[in-house]
Formats: C-alpha cells, structure tokens, sequence
C-alpha cells in the first residue's frame, strides 16, 4: 500500500497560495453542525509536515500540518463548551473538539519552553485561502513509532523533499537554535 503523507501534500502543495498580507482567517472543526470555530488574526508561521505521533492528523494521512501563530491571535469564538485538553500533562496541551476530534488550537503554559507565546493551529480547518504554506518536514523518523515500516522510508523521505520540503527528525535548524538559545538563557550562557 502506498503511504498518504497528507491530502494536501499528496498532489503537490498545490491548496496552499500563500498571500502576500494575508491577516488570518477563521478554523472550523469538522462537525456538521454546532462546529467549534476559531478566529486567527494573523498570518500563520513556521508550517510544516509533522511525523510525530501527538500531532492531529486527518483520516488516513501519516503527517500532520501544522502551523504557529502567537497566541493573543488565538480566539474561540462558537462552541467553546465541545473543547477539551487530549492531555494536560504533555508540553503543548492540544484543544481538540470532544465531537469530531479534531484539533482546534495546541497552547504552551510553561513560560520557560522556547515556544511559550505560540499556539498550534492546523490551517487545512480553515476556508480561508492565503495561509503560509508548508516550508520543512519535522519529526519525520518518528512515523516508524505510529505503525510505518522502516523500509518505507527512503521512499516518504524522498516524496517529501520532492514536494520542495527538507526532511528533518526533529524540528528545522532555525527552530531548533530557538529551543537551544532558551535552554542557553535559562542555563545564563548565551551570547548574544
Ligand atoms: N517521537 C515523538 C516526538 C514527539 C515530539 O517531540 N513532538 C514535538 C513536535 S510537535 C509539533 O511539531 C513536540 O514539541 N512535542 C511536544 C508535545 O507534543 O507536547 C513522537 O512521535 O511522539
């Protein structure tokens, strides 16, 4: 069987016409009725495939895509009651819709994390068109811990940098001098 990475990915990041000054839009879950909504006021950053295995995905896709935006660009607006933490205890608490399960918004509380002040938004819930396309693929090797065989991976490796996006198994190199800078100001070592 052929590996999907994501139904926007699959046939070229053609769904993602980023637009110069594009200043948001609104995320909807995937409910027929009552759907959980969420204003963004702003251009997302930093979008990327993500291979890990807490990340939401749509039915059938291996990656997720995911995006961040600062969180005082994060509002709900209807529904809010269906939303519920997946788990309290994990870095990023993911808001996810009790109904239909997708993810609305994932929130940093930890004011010492390097990405404190960005929320995780996945702009494929949105209708609005403009949103930052995809730049990287992050936490790729991490798709062998949710059931992909390892003999696949040269082969999703290569799709992926085929469609224009560099493989990683963590995060891009520019987010992770972020994580390391933060551990460098915590531990008093950074220069600047
Ligand atoms: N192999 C693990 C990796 C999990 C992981 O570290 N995920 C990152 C990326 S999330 C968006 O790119 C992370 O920051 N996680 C913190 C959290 O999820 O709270 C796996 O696959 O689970």
């Amino acid at each position: 069987m052929t590996t999907q990475l994501h139904p926007k990915l699959d046939n070229g990041i053609n769904d993602y016409p980023e637009v110069k000054d594009f200043a948001g839009g609104t995320l909807q879950c995937l409910c027929d009725s009552n759907k959980v909504e969420v204003k963004i006021g702003a251009q997302t950053l930093h979008n990327h495939a993500c291979g890990c295995s807490k990340c939401w995905k749509p039915e059938g896709a291996t990656f997720s895509l995911v995006a961040v935006v600062p969180r005082e660009n994060v509002e709900v607006i209807s529904n809010e009651d269906k939303l519920a933490i997946v788990d309290e205890t994990t870095a990023i608490q993911r808001h996810f819709c009790t109904e239909c399960n997708a993810h609305m918004f994932g929130r940093i509380e930890n004011k010492d994390h390097a990405f404190y002040g960005l929320d995780f938004v996945h702009t494929e819930l949105s209708e609005d068109k403009g949103w930052s396309a995809p730049q990287f693929a992050a936490f790729v090797s991490s798709i062998i811990e949710t059931g992909t065989p390892t003999s696949e991976m040269d082969g999703i490796r290569k799709k992926l940098n085929d469609l224009g996006l560099p493989t990683y198994d963590v995060l891009s190199p520019a987010l992770m001098d972020v994580i390391a800078a933060k551990t460098a100001e915590l531990n008093d070592t950074l220069q600047k």
